[in-house]
């Protein structure tokens, strides 16, 4: 008898993952068939991300079970935030948990939260940078990431609810991070066939108290957002907002690789930009080519915001002599004698 649906489930996600993994690895790896094997470089070594929680444990289990398959190294990391009283003992619980999976290394590393952003950004910074030390230390050629079909369509509607575009309705990549780093094997996957795969394995879980904490927005939206619209809408929200991710994600990428071919067109010799030229762009392009300056100028892109670009914009389309628009990190955007200025002032 074959394993339980769930797991068979988690299973070949996390499969085709590592076969991608493998394949990017070795294409660019030297095959040194004359090398003796102790001598051979050891094999990708593939971390997971595990908070303990149903979805990274689920995670962990399947790239334990996956990856000797592969001759691949599996280790797991956890990272202890220090946001509750006994968050260090939990962490080493994790650790055990993945130790007692068969992973190797496992280790669990302590991070500061700092405040800026919000408490959630702060925590997922302090995170993610926590992670990007240890592939590096360890060396690993991925990192794996739990995130499930539910994180992203919750992740869509809070880009739809910010009001900022398409990209942001693109929710998260598969692949993520310096050189394609993350990886999230359960994008497709719901959560309830994580959980379920966690139970019929006797994996024990722990739910982050924060998940079910109306103070977090995403919590509000998964307890309340996400069943309110489904009772709406029907059952089927959650998977069509996943796919709008992928969809928008395919147009945004395509409107970025039109800004950057139309950005080069609308600058004169000087380099600098020219509004005629600029005004006959379609807005979505124009737009585009006017954040890239304003960030080349020295504009902090996470400050920059649909507003700050469209007040730009109507030096472009709304020209009626308006001064010069400042816009975060002491930038300035002027139109003079037909071009459009950007420099930080
Ligand atoms: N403390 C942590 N240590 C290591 N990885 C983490 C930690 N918290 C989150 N992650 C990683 O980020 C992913 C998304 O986390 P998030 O808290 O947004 O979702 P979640 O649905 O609560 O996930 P989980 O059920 O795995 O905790 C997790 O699946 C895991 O891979």
């Amino acid at each position: 008898m074959g394993p339980h649906p769930a797991v068979a489930a988690i299973r070949l996600a996390v499969r085709r993952v590592l076969h991608d993994i493998l394949t990017e690895h070795t294409g660019t790896r030297d095959a040194s068939p004359g090398v003796p094997p102790h001598e051979r470089p050891p094999s990708p070594l593939v971390l997971v991300a595990c908070s303990g929680g149903a979805d990274s444990m689920a995670l962990a289990s399947a790239l334990a079970f996956e990856a000797p398959k592969l001759a691949l190294r599996a280790g797991g990391i956890t990272v202890d935030h220090g946001l509750q009283p006994g968050s260090d003992l939990r962490a080493e619980e994790v650790v055990l948990r993945l130790r007692e999976l068969g992973l190797d290394p496992v280790e669990s590393t302590a991070v500061t939260v700092g405040r800026e952003g919000g408490p959630e950004a702060a925590a997922r910074d302090a995170r993610y940078a926590a992670l990007d030390a240890a592939a590096e230390r360890h060396g690993a050629a991925a990192v794996l990431l739990g995130h499930t079909r539910d994180d992203q369509a919750e992740t869509v509607l809070l880009g739809l609810a910010r009001g900022s575009g398409v990209r942001s309705l693109s929710g998260m990549a598969a692949v993520s991070g310096a050189g394609g780093r993350y990886r999230r094997p359960f994008l497709e996957l719901d959560r309830q066939t994580a959980r379920k795969a966690c139970m019929v394995q006797s994996l024990p879980v722990w739910d982050d108290p924060h998940n079910a904490d109306p103070a977090y927005t995403r919590s509000r939206l998964r307890h309340e957002g996400l069943p309110a619209l489904e009772k709406a809408l029907g059952k089927g929200v959650v998977e069509a907002l996943a796919r709008t991710a992928q969809l928008s994600r395919d147009d945004a990428d395509a409107l970025d690789a039109w800004a950057r071919q139309a950005e080069a067109a609308v600058r004169d010799s000087a380099g600098l930009l020219e509004c005629a030229k600029l005004y006959a762009l379609p807005p979505a392009v124009r737009r585009r080519i006017l954040r890239r300056a304003a960030i080349e100028a020295g504009a902090p892109a996470g400050s920059l915001f649909a507003r700050h670009i469209e007040e730009v914009d109507r030096l472009i389309t709304g020209w009626r002599g308006q001064g010069a628009i400042n816009l975060p990190g002491k930038v300035v955007a002027q139109r003079q004698g037909g071009r459009l200025v950007i420099r930080q002032g």
